[in-house]
């Protein structure tokens, strides 16, 4: 069984809220990728979602774009990625997820990118730039390797998109939780957490927040209308500035609804 699967399960047995904490491939150099999945893990993380460094990543806020070009810079590529998460992956338990947009994989070869993610361990791709659409390039390959595809659904979304959406979807809903592009925020759309309501309600699978959550207080809000959070720009930054204990005080957020429940 893929190991979103797994974890999904077990998530849902025992009522905990799920930490999917994001970083840029590359930055600060491939090296140092191992390391900080491996801290990740150890402090708590349900799984990692791995970013590919990408010349126009179009949701991509400030601080992700920043990362990139600092990864893009250090001459990470695709492949260069794929093959350091293979050599951690027999260390690592939790899940891997790569966050990338198409072009990317259109230029590296979608079977062979599904290929060597499968056997690198990889176990799910977030693919933003990909509509439901048009997943038929991408999702029977995935499908054939065992790859999960995350989809996700935003506050603009219909709720009939909504219901198409999660019922195609493996793994759990991504819910977008601002509109616009990634990055922290000081605050949130009034209806997110009715609309985080909404997404739960036709959806089978479990639904995780993600987009500007940055604060142990937003990670326990967001957690009361969903499954778990999703965090990016606020990891990669706390990263930069070595606040590790920032990072695991973040993802204990997150820990501490799973003992109250
Ligand atoms: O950075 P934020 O606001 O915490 O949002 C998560 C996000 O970074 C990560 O999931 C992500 C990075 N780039 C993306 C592009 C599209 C969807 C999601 C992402």
């Amino acid at each position: 069984m893929n190991r979103i699967e797994k974890v999904m399960r077990r998530i849902k047995e025992n009522n905990e809220k799920a930490f999917i904490p994001y970083i840029m491939a590359g930055d600060e150099g491939l090296d140092a990728l191992p390391k900080q999945i491996t801290f990740l893990e150890k402090a708590g993380a349900t799984a990692i979602e791995i970013g590919i460094p990408f010349s126009d990543p179009v949701a991509d806020g400030p601080v992700i774009q920043a990362a990139g070009i600092r990864a893009l810079q250090e001459g990470t590529t695709l492949k260069a990625v794929i093959q350091t998460m293979a050599g951690v992956r027999p260390i690592v338990h939790v899940p891997l997820i790569i966050m990338t947009y198409m072009n990317p994989i259109i230029a590296y070869g979608i079977e062979k990118f599904i290929e060597d993610s499968y056997h690198a361990g990889v176990d799910g791709l977030i693919l933003p730039d990909l509509p439901v659409e048009e997943e038929g390039l991408v999702a029977p390959l995935a499908e054939k390797y065992g790859v999960e595809i995350i989809r996700l659904v935003t506050l603009t979304s219909p709720l009939e998109r909504i219901k198409e959406i999660s019922s195609k979807g493996k793994g759990f809903i991504y819910a977008v939780t601002v509109k616009g592009i990634t990055g922290a925020r000081n605050r949130f759309d009034k209806q997110v957490g009715e609309h985080l309501q909404r997404v739960k309600s036709v959806s089978s699978l479990p639904v995780f927040a993600g987009f500007g959550i940055s604060t142990p207080l937003h990670v326990k809000e967001m957690n009361r209308y969903c499954d778990g959070v999703i965090v990016g720009s606020k990891i990669v930054e706390l990263f930069r500035e070595k606040e590790l204990s920032a990072i695991e005080e973040l993802i204990k957020a997150a820990n501490i609804m799973r003992t109250i429940k």
